[in-house]
């Protein structure tokens, strides 16, 4: 595919490193300060697809933006789904193509199904157990809790009702799922669920060790994505 990349950062240059062994080639960057080229210099006559990977504040701009021109676009940013359900209406009214994953890697989105998995099975143990979540990441980062944290919180929501909302603190009222942040030097990106009794501690945990597990997941959903006009996430890419 010829694909642009939005967004030219940590992500932007992993992507770049790892799209030609990915049968990729990288026709475009588009940055706010690290390029001269804009999304409205490209269409589907020079582009067959964009990788967003920017901040929470200008991706929403972004995906409009490439809807706008034709592009279909596979977006990873995080901190912008406020906007989620107006970016699907804009691309179901254009008829466009839309993939978003608060993350590509294929080790998380199995942590995802786990993670759903024993929320449903600790809830016959719910009088017993309380669960909270802790994710950790590098001191650059700008959005609190994680894309990641919020997508397996809702994923316990939905399946541990004793847990009603999340909180981006220690839990105040039985029902408040704690959702803790850290940010410590270069922490690439961990998440854990931890069910704990007074007896012992059950612990889920995804640790990425580099950038490349994320980008060959944005890079499979470039691949996979032109051609099929829709809202799409990883479940729809992996069969999970
Ligand atoms: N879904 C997933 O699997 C993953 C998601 N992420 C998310 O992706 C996003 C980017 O992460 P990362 O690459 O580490 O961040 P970086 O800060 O390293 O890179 C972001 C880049 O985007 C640029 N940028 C900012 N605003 C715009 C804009 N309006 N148009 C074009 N480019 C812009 C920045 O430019 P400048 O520095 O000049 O401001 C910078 O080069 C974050 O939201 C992060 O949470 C990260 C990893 C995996
Ligand atoms: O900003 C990051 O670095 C990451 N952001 C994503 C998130 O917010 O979940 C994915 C990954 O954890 C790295």
């Amino acid at each position: 595919m010829r694909i642009i990349l939005i967004g030219y950062g940590k992500m932007g240059h992993t992507l770049a490193a790892l799209a030609p062994a990915h049968g990729h080639e990288v026709v475009g960057i588009v940055d706010q300060h690290a390029s001269t080229q804009r999304i409205e210099d490209f269409t589907p006559a020079t582009a067959d697809v964009a990788i967003e990977f920017t901040h929470p504040e200008s991706a929403f701009e972004n995906v409009k933006a490439c809807l706008r021109q034709g592009l279909p676009v596979v977006c990873g940013s995080t901190g912008w789904l406020h906007h989620f359900e107006e970016a699907k209406a804009l691309c179901q009214e254009l008829g466009g193509s839309l993939f978003y994953a608060s993350n590509f890697s294929v080790g998380v989105n199995l942590f995802f199904h786990f993670n759903e998995y024993i929320a449903a099975k600790m809830n016959q143990f719910a009088a017993g157990y309380d669960v909270q979540m802790t994710e950790i990441h590098h001191i650059h980062k700008v959005d609190q809790p994680s894309g990641t944290a919020l997508t397996a919180a809702q994923g316990i929501l939905a399946n541990f009702p004793a847990k009603t909302t999340w909180r981006n603190a220690p839990a105040q009222a039985p029902e408040e799922l704690a959702v803790l942040s850290e940010r410590r030097g270069e922490v690439v990106g961990t998440h854990e669920v931890r069910y704990v009794s007074a007896a012992d501690t059950i612990e889920l945990r995804h640790e990425a060790h580099s950038r490349e597990g994320f980008a060959a997941g944005a890079l499979l959903a470039a691949g996979w994505l032109p051609g099929r006009p829709g809202v799409f996430g990883m479940n729809d890419l992996l069969g999970l």
